[in-house]
């Protein structure tokens, strides 16, 4: 779980994971807070033009309705019908066809005294019925009839229409009857009362397009202000009160409303936010995808080098296409290149100062022992023998006391230089294993070979005539030589590299002991 989580990769894609995510918050907060209020006021808006519109509509039939009144009203027969003139006024015009044609409920007649002249109409049964003043046939008109002289007490002396919401749902126009020439006061009052039917409804939502609905509440508390109930995603009902008598029973308009533009403009925000969640899914891919291409592919590629050259494959070679890069991991892999060959050749200085004696140059007692070691394995493989020479210089220290630490350094530095001289061949190796004391080895050489070759030694370096007057054996720098070799014949293939030498450091001794300045082997010791 850590190593998931510290993987780069992962932190990366959680990263941009939770960017995406942050976009997406902030798109639907940016919709819920921001776009949906101004939505649904655009929506209020709508429903408040759409009830005006309705209203519009409505006045309409208020307009038509004050039209047939005043027609009527301003008409002499009916004037002289109030005045009592005209009797046959009755059956000529108030009869049961005549208001259904002009689609009323009823027509009253009132005196200019609001008393009710004549009432013709169609009672609760749908009978018709037309009779003078309040007599007992037209009782049923009785409501209608004081609800209209409520409004006739009112009123100036002009036409007038409202709505009523009881006894019966109606449109009522009231107008004053007037002589249609002469300028005489009015003689009384002309009232129809329209009902407001199914029929009528649905030919106002003909002319007006809207779902419209006249409800009537027994709620005089109403709120006035218009209201918008969302009824689903598709649907909306706006209301609005319109006036009408009596106050007790209050008149509300409703409208049915589609919500297009709320659902187009949330459709048009959902495409708008799929687009945006495409378009940030693919950019994060892709910056994935470029992410990998370019760090951390690079980036893994390095750490599985470093990993090899941690596991000692320090041989590999470091990756060209990183190498070249201009980048900056480029420029790591190059600096990084650099300080891996300063390392190794710190390395390769610390295994020199290590192998090497500082003075003469020559390998040490620690190489010598582990090629000696090597030597003799190989030997035993090969079936092969190794010789080993001890060589000391004679009395050094008189040297020294003589001559000056400096001299006995710049002496032995000589003597290192003609031991390499003599043995050059690759795997013959000198070495300086002691103060004035040094070692060779010679793999793949017998004891008399080896003494041979020890004793050209010796000459070479009493060639040298490097001056040592304090000495006893010559007035030259001397040495001795121990020489001894391993066979496999002799050995058995068990030699170590302790045995050899200590038995090297005795001919060695043997050879100092007999007098200095000479060779000796296990067989020249013997016979001494
Ligand atoms: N100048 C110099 N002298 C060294 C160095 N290492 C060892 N010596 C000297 O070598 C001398 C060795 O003395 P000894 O062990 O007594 O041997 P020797 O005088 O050569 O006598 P024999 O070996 O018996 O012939 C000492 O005086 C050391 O100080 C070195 O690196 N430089």
């Amino acid at each position: 779980m850590t190593a998931a989580i510290s993987s780069l990769r992962n932190r990366f894609l959680l990263a941009l994971c939770g960017v995406l995510c942050l976009a997406l918050l902030a798109l639907v907060l940016i919709a819920r807070y921001q776009i949906t209020p101004i939505l649904l006021e655009n929506e209020d808006q709508y429903a408040s033009a759409e009830l005006d519109r309705a209203e519009r509509a409505l006045a309409s039939e208020f307009d038509h309705m004050r039209r047939l009144v005043e027609d009527w009203a301003w008409w002499d027969d009916s004037y002289e019908f109030v005045q009592g003139q005209r009797p046959e006024y009755v059956d000529s015009n108030l009869y049961d066809e005549s208001l259904e044609t002009l689609d009323l409920q009823l027509m009253a007649f009132f005196t200019i005294d609001n008393e009710p002249y004549w009432i013709s109409g169609f009672d609760d049964d749908g009978d018709f019925t037309s009779c003078r003043g309040e007599g007992d046939e037209c009782n049923w008109a009785n409501d209608i009839i004081a609800l209209i002289q409520g409004k006739i007490d009112h009123s100036d002396e002009d036409t007038h229409t409202w709505l009523m919401t009881y006894p019966l749902l109606a449109m009522v126009g009231m107008s004053p009857i007037y002589m249609s020439q002469d300028e005489v006061p009015p003689e009384g009052w002309l009232v129809m009362v329209k009902p407001l039917s199914e029929a009528w409804l649905m030919g106002l939502r003909e002319t007006s397009g809207i779902d419209l609905s006249l409800n009537i509440l027994e709620d005089d508390a109403a709120s006035h202000a218009d209201t918008l109930e969302r009824l689903s995603l598709s649907q909306m009902k706006a209301s609005r009160i319109l006036d009408a008598i009596p106050p007790s029973h209050v008149l509300r308009l409703e409208a049915l409303l589609p919500r297009q533009r709320y659902q187009a403009s949330q459709e048009t925000f959902r495409f708008a936010l799929y687009w945006t969640s495409g378009v940030l899914i693919v950019t994060l891919i892709v910056v994935l995808f470029l992410l990998e291409r370019m760090v951390l592919g690079p980036l893994r590629q390095f750490a599985h080098f470093t990993q090899q050259l941690q596991h000692h494959d320090d041989n590999r070679v470091t990756p060209g296409g990183l190498l070249s890069r201009r980048d900056e991991i480029g420029t790591l892999m190059r600096e990084f290149q650099h300080l891996r060959e300063h390392q190794q050749h710190q390395q390769d200085l610390l295994l020199e100062l290590s192998q090497h004696d500082h003075l003469t140059g020559l390998a040490n007692r620690r190489l010598f022992d582990e090629r000696l070691g090597q030597a003799l394995n190989e030997a035993r493989w090969k079936r092969a023998s190794v010789a080993t020479l001890m060589v000391d210089v004679d009395h050094f220290k008189a040297y020294n006391d003589h001559y000056g630490h400096q001299a006995g350094d710049e002496c032995l530095v000589k003597l290192a230089t003609c031991m390499n001289q003599c043995f050059s061949a690759h795997d013959q190796l000198v070495a300086r294993t002691g103060g004035e004391e040094f070692s060779i080895l010679l793999p793949g050489m017998s004891l008399y070979a080896a003494t041979e070759r020890a004793e050209r030694l010796r000459a070479a370096i009493e060639r040298l005539a490097l001056p040592h007057a304090m000495s006893p054996v010559a007035k030259t720098v001397t040495v001795s030589i121990g020489v001894e070799a391993c066979s496999p014949g002799r050995t058995g293939g068990s030699a170590t590299p302790s045995v050899l030498m200590r038995a090297t450091d005795e001919v060695l001794y043997a050879a100092k002991q007999s007098g200095r300045n000479r060779v000796c082997n296990r067989e020249t010791d013997s016979q001494h």
